[in-house]
């Protein structure tokens, strides 16, 4: 396995503070431009949709957010495993689940704190709020409050309350148990489960695993007491009393004897090694409790290598948490308007991620990790990142939900809405986390070639914290020091690799390699020194041509010409090699590469052609099936121009070189991305719309993505430098720590 990841506290704030304060925004909709827009929006137009939800209110799903809309309402009485931390402290999390049904359910959320205790304060609060949201997703409330206020507002709203710490975790711990139990040929109705955590979520799991055939004498619940045992009266209430089992066991320690099954849902380190090894063979230990788990997979595997071991962790295999549980939930239930989410619907829900973790894992998805995934004991339930939980789980839940009842608009064509769920989710989420999984198991020495800019210095830190490889940095070692504790990372300086012409044991083998490249080209030995010794473009490129890295980034304090000009004394990387630079632009859920970016100045036709083939190189490598677009201010030869030709005719040029990837021009930008436009050209060879547009120039490419950017808030990726023999990626001298990152990775997976 890759080596694991260590986010430290530094990054954790600063990726809540900056660029701006929190992890999310609103934006609007529908044109808020012109006057127009703002009569229909407001007043005058407004009160139209108001008078009609006045007389149906059903039309409230057709003419507003509520919908789409689902509220996380806390109290912060139990945030993750960290406790009772009160309302305000809650809101990162809360932020944060709504961010996560964004991104995975494209289900608008917001978070609301509400700064109270008391049951009844909180059923009243959520309860006049009904009519703005199609769903309530109560979290971190603690026991046994949450369970008096879920059943209240469930019985009083006519909307979905779910509270996810019970009934989330539940069905996500039943979905990796049922796979688990299949891996180590145990049956539910008998094996002995043991349940640390008789809070909201432990309650809840062990429910709904008796629901599903565990039996009440094998189950032995704990606290901070110890066992729940029949007749104990210490810290009990009536939901843990219908748990109480008849046994002589008092401590976990004790309960943990010879059990099968291991569920943690309590805190931090509330699990001994000695317990785990006094389990019975091939155990299941799935310690739940956020953020560290009740043991960790390294101190269980220690004692029982025969365990099959899941945490509520990303950065380890199996993770049991209930982020897969409640996007697709709610996604399903709003998709049919429900009244609410009922035990149907969360069993159909369990089973479908189950039955999805059993199936052969396509390539996409495999990509889309960075590893093989395949059914067995390291993976017994679907990655959080798997694109196709969004079309597989909440049709699942849509149609136990329309069996039992609660739809109040079931769905009248499953597989048009299954197509629907696919082309909702932003693809380019999956190609950045695609590209980083990869990158991770890439482990690659990276070279970052400027030691003395702290962007780059944090990035290298962070590439080496986030697991993803060995930064290498070249700079000087007293400057990097400085720098390092300058940006708050003292603690780095032991951490990362600092390289420089002083300290290399290369130096005069780099010095002969470039002698013999630059000697007729007017270079003296004294030139060859300075330019090894002093540069450090040149300095880093000599490390990767040496094999001292596996690949460099650079580029971020000077002008990408100058550092071309560098990199060109080591690398054969300019026009006439066949170099070319690519950009992708990501924006609104849309992938558009365009090139060259970087290298070709004013290429003909020829050269159009080989971008072309480039591009598309870069396309599949990210997983997309290219479609190219030579562009131009013309369509199909018209209107005729000079300037258009070459766009013409590099097509023809591709024409002889039988290529694999489909390919068009010349023809304006709206005509290759618009298929409405391309429409009107009907003996147009591309089967969709273009995903790589070829432009006539650099500064016309340049234009461009800045354009974008500035305009519309795209992110770029890029100049990806292609077709040179070893992986180099330049930033920009505006590059932020994460552009710095992703050309990093970029580099690592070997793109271009
Ligand atoms: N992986 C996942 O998806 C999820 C994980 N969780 C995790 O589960 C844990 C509990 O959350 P939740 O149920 O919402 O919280 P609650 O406050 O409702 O319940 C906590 C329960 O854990 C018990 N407990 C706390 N510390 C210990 C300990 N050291 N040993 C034994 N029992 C202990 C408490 O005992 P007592 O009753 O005696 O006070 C209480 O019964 C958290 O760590 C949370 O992160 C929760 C939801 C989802
Ligand atoms: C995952 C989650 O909801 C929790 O730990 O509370
Ligand atoms: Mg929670």
């Amino acid at each position: 396995m890759s080596s694991k990841a260590k986010t430290t506290r530094e990054e954790a704030l600063a990726y809540h503070f900056e660029p701006q304060p929190g992890k999310y925004e609103i934006t609007a909709s529908k044109p808020m431009a012109t006057q127009r827009d703002l009569s229909l929006a407001y007043s005058p137009g407004v009160a139209v949709p108001v008078l009609a939800i006045a007389e149906r209110p059903e039309t409230a799903y057709d003419y507003t957010t509520k919908g789409n809309m689902v509220a996380v309402i806390s109290n912060g009485t139990a945030i993750l495993g960290l406790g009772n931390l009160g309302a305000l402290a809650s809101k990162p999390v809360m932020e944060g689940k709504a961010v996560l049904f964004k991104r995975f359910a494209d289900v608008n959320a917001i978070d609301i704190e509400l700064d109270s205790e008391d049951a009844e304060e909180i059923i009243r609060a959520v309860k006049l709020m009904g009519p703005t949201f199609g769903g309530i997703n109560l979290e971190d409330i603690k026991a046994p409050e949450c369970f008096i206020i879920e059943q209240r507002l469930k019985e009083e709203m006519d909307i979905p309350v779910f509270h996810d710490d019970q009934h989330g975790t539940a069905v996500i711990c039943a979905a990796g148990l049922i796979n688990a139990l299949e891996i180590s040929g145990k049956k539910i109705e008998e094996v002995k489960i043991v349940l640390n955590g008789a809070g909201a979520a432990g309650i809840a799991c062990l429910e709904l695993l008796k629901s599903m055939g565990a039996r009440h004498d094998n189950c032995i619940m704990c606290d901070t007491k110890g066992v729940i045992w029949q007749g104990r009266t210490e810290g009990m209430n009536q939901w843990k009393s219908a748990h109480a089992a008849r046994t002589e066991a008092r401590t976990l320690e004790e309960a943990m004897k010879g059990a099968d099954v291991f569920l943690g849902v309590s805190a931090k380190g509330a699990v001994t090694p000695e317990m785990i090894a006094s389990m019975a063979d091939n155990p299941v230990i799935f310690a739940m409790a956020n953020p560290d788990p009740e043991i960790t997979p390294e101190e269980a595997h220690a004692v029982r290598p025969d365990a099959i071991v899941a945490t509520g962790r990303s950065d380890y295999p199996n993770q049991v948490n209930n982020v897969l549980g409640f996007p697709y939930l709610f996604r399903g239930a709003l998709d049919i308007h429900a009244r609410a989410i009922n035990d149907e619907m969360k069993i159909a829900c369990a089973e479908a991620l189950a039955r999805l973790a059993r199936e052969d894992v396509p390539d996409e998805v495999a990509m889309a990790y960075g590893r093989k995934l395949s059914f067995g004991r390291d993976y017994i339930i679907p990655t959080p990142f798997d694109p196709r939980l969004i079309h597989v789980i909440p049709p699942a839940v849509a149609k136990a939900g329309m069996d039992t009842g609660v739809a109040r608009r079931p769905i009248i064509d499953m597989a048009a809405y299954e197509m629907s769920l696919k082309s909702r989710m932003d693809p380019t989420a999956s190609i950045l986390q695609g590209i980083y999984a990869r990158a991770k198991s890439a482990q690659a020495r990276m070279i970052f070639a400027e030691g003395d800019d702290p962007r780059v210095l944090r990035a290298a830190v962070a590439w080496q914290r986030s697991g993803l490889g060995k930064a290498l940095v070249v700079g000087r070692e007293a400057d990097v020091k400085e720098k390092l504790e300058a940006a708050g990372l003292a603690d780095a300086v032991r951490e990362l690799e600092v390289v420089n012409a002083a300290n290399s044991r290369h130096l005069d083998t780099y010095k002969a390699f470039l002698y013999a490249r630059l000697q007729r080209k007017g270079y003296d030995r004294q030139d060859i020194h300075r330019l090894a010794a002093r540069d450090r473009h040149v300095f880093s490129a000599l490390m990767l041509a040496h094999g001292h890295g596996d690949g460099l980034v650079t580029g971020a304090t000077r002008k990408s010409a100058h550092v071309m000009e560098h990199i060109n004394h080591v690398f054969d990387a300019s026009a006439q090699d066949g170099a070319v630079g690519v950009t992708a632009l990501l924006h609104k859920g849309r992938i558009i590469l365009i090139g060259d970016t970087l290298v070709h100045e004013w290429p003909d036709e020829n050269d159009l052609a080989l971008i072309a083939t480039r591009a598309a190189g870069v396309a599949r490598s990210l997983g997309l099936e290219p479609r190219v677009a030579f562009v131009s201010f013309s369509t199909f030869g018209h209107p005729v121009s000079e300037r258009a030709e070459k766009m013409h005719r590099a097509p023809v040029v591709l024409d002889g070189r039988k290529v694999d990837f489909e390919y068009e021009g010349e023809m304006t930008v709206d005509v290759a991305l618009n298929p409405d436009v391309m429409a009107n050209y009907p003996f147009c060879r591309l089967s969709g719309p273009a995903n790589i547009l070829v432009v006539p120039a650099r500064h016309s490419a340049s234009i461009s993505v800045k354009l974008m950017q500035e305009m519309a808030g795209a992110t770029v990726i890029g100049p990806i430098l292609t077709g040179v023999t070893r992986p180099i990626q330049l930033c920009t001298t505006t590059s932020t720590v994460n552009d710095i990152l992703n050309m990093a990775a970029m580099a690592a997976c070997k793109i271009g």
